[in-house]
């Protein structure tokens, strides 16, 4: 396969869709490239129904979340209380920014070092397999209840205050399904039920918009690598096009998308957090060669200085500590400035605290 070398720091999806080959940098190895995996079904919560103070419903929910965790890291939760009307703005929202020209979305250029921005390969970050994608990324908190908003309006303009108004809105939402979630998992181990919601409470999240272009030839290209997300819980809502991939019983499986629900995986942060009771879910996505596909990941991580360490109850002679203690702003800076996140980035960060 001919490939045609393109300065990557002009990646335009648009342009190289007219390409009649992909360039090299976006080849996947072989043993990496997708394949036609079978779809998985994946356990669901209603957590709108979700009394947790009430036995029963808590009780199935706990079961659910436990039996999910312990074996793969992800589930699946619905949540009526998250307004289909705000899903729609966000995805349309998406639509609008990425439907921009390269130059334009390159005022929010993401700079080197940092995890916030426009994205369109990852230029500097990577000698190679770059990602079929574009990615606009930025910070939320609820310390900071205006912080999406002024984002949106000062780096893309007035013209993106109703974009920041309905991200600021959809991460609040967002902030608060994870508070829910962390009361689930803290049931399930058998720790006390605010233990984590309290941890997280105040939260230094990312959210990220990922726009994955079609590509003419979808069977050499990766939209997202194969990887564990560092950050602690992810909250991603796919549109209906499939693309989205986890490693289950050393097979990849395709997590059939349902615009109603949210994908919840574990990652990194809170596989420590739990003294690696809980994996991080390994995952990738996918791309086609006929419609883009559009996915919301609300990833949840502590305040920036809060310390990482199990809870007592989590540690004992069967279960010693297995990693050290750490930050995530710390191991934030390992992901941008040091190392590609990927399925080892707990053991590799864990190495490097050793000698840095
Ligand atoms: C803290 C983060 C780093 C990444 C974005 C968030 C959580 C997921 C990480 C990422 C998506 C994992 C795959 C590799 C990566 C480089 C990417 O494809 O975007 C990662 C993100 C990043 O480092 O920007
Ligand atoms: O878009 C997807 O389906 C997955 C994206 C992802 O894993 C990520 O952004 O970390
Ligand atoms: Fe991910």
């Amino acid at each position: 396969m001919g490939c045609t070398e393109v300065n990557p720091l002009v990646f335009d999806a648009a342009r190289l869709r007219q390409a009649n080959t992909i360039p090299e940098r976006f080849v996947w190895p072989e043993h990496e490239r997708p394949n036609n995996p079978s779809e998985l079904d994946v356990p669901l919560i209603d957590l709108s129904g979700l009394r947790l103070g009430d036995a029963h419903t808590t009780f199935e929910a706990v079961k659910l979340v436990r039996e999910a965790c312990s074996r793969h890291g992800f589930f699946q939760v619905v949540n009526h209380w998250v307004e289909s009307s705000l899903l729609k703005e966000a995805h349309e929202h998406m639509d609008r920014f990425f439907a921009m020209g390269l130059g334009e979305k390159q005022r929010a250029q993401r700079k080197p070092g940092e995890s916030c921005g426009y994205a369109s390969s990852f230029t500097g970050r990577f000698a190679s397999k770059l990602p079929w994608k574009e990615t606009l990324s930025f910070h939320f908190s609820p310390a900071m209840p205006h912080v999406v908003t002024d984002y949106f309006r000062s780096v893309l303009g007035d013209g993106f205050g109703s974009s920041g108004e309905v991200y600021q809105k959809y991460c609040d939402s967002m902030s608060e399904v994870s508070m829910n979630i962390m009361e689930l998992l803290g049931l399930s181990l058998g720790v006390d039920r605010a233990h984590f919601r309290d941890f997280f409470m105040e939260n230094d999240s990312i959210m990220r918009l990922n726009y994955y272009p079609p590509c003419q030839q979808p069977g050499l290209v990766l939209g997202t690598g194969p990887h564990c997300d560092p950050t602690s819980l992810t909250i991603l809502h796919q549109d209906d096009v499939s693309g989205l991939q986890v490693f289950v019983d050393d097979q990849w499986h395709s997590i059939k998308p349902n615009p109603h629900a949210f994908v919840i995986n574990i990652g990194d942060t809170f596989m420590a957090l739990s003294n690696g009771r809980y994996k991080s879910c390994l995952h990738r996505a996918v791309v086609n060669s006929r419609e883009p596909r559009k996915t919301l990941a609300f990833f949840l991580s502590p305040k920036m200085e809060r310390v990482v360490r199990p809870p007592q109850d989590l540690v004992d002679q069967e279960h010693p500590r297995l990693y050290p203690d750490f930050t995530w702003a710390t191991l934030l800076e390992f992901t941008q400035k040091h190392y590609r996140a990927d399925m080892k980035t707990l053991d590799s960060f864990t190495r490097w605290l050793q000698t840095h």
